[in-house]
């Protein structure tokens, strides 16, 4: 994982100035990419490190984050994924910065979904209901106040022998977002 640190002061020249505290849950983009439904997402999976799956994510880790942290009840998990009927975004041909975000333990950016123009995926073969539950947009904002140059990270949610290629062998990753 690169560092933001050694790259944007070079980048940002003389307008060092124009960056600025992100405030917490200040949008900051979605995650784009093609829409694949599960069978095209398991085609994909053995080289492609840009698959979002929909409705995987649990929007609750932040909140359980801070609850442990302040040491109050951890409330039980209600977005937990449903494996049937899948869909997935792959930002790895077409996508936006989202699909640069790494993962971290430690976030400072939740993901979200979201329901808007669902009558408006022409570019898509399948055309989806309005408020089609199954195929939200993601997007991300920040889960706290955010400073100059700190690198934007979301949690994954992956979890631990849950991800298989198509020889059926677990997929692993060594990750080092440098949470304890
Ligand atoms: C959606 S991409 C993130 C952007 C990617 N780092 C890049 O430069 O294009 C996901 C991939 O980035 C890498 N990655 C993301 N977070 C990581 C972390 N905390 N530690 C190590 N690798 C990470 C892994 O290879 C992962 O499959």
């Amino acid at each position: 994982m690169r560092q933001a640190t050694s790259v944007l002061p070079r980048l940002l020249g003389d307008n060092k100035d124009v960056i600025a505290t992100i405030s917490s849950h200040i949008f900051i983009c979605e995650y784009v990419g093609e829409l694949l439904d599960e069978k095209e997402a398991e085609n994909r999976i053995d080289s492609n490190e840009y698959l979002f799956d929909l409705g995987n994510y649990d929007e609750e880790i932040p909140k359980r984050n801070a609850a442990r942290s302040n040491n109050l009840k951890v409330e039980s998990n209600s977005l937990q994924r449903k494996d049937e009927d899948g869909f997935t975004l792959d930002g790895a041909r077409y996508g936006n910065v989202g699909r640069f975000i790494n993962h971290s333990c430690s976030p400072n950016l939740y993901a979200q979904n979201v329901m808007y123009d669902h009558g408006d995926m022409s570019a898509q073969i399948v055309m989806y209901d309005h408020g089609d539950m199954r195929v939200p947009h993601i997007i991300f904002s920040a889960s706290k106040s955010i400073a100059p140059l700190e690198e934007l990270t979301y949690h994954y949610n992956y979890q631990v022998d849950h991800v298989y290629d198509t020889n059926g062998n677990m997929k692993r990753k060594n990750q080092r977002c440098g949470s304890p």
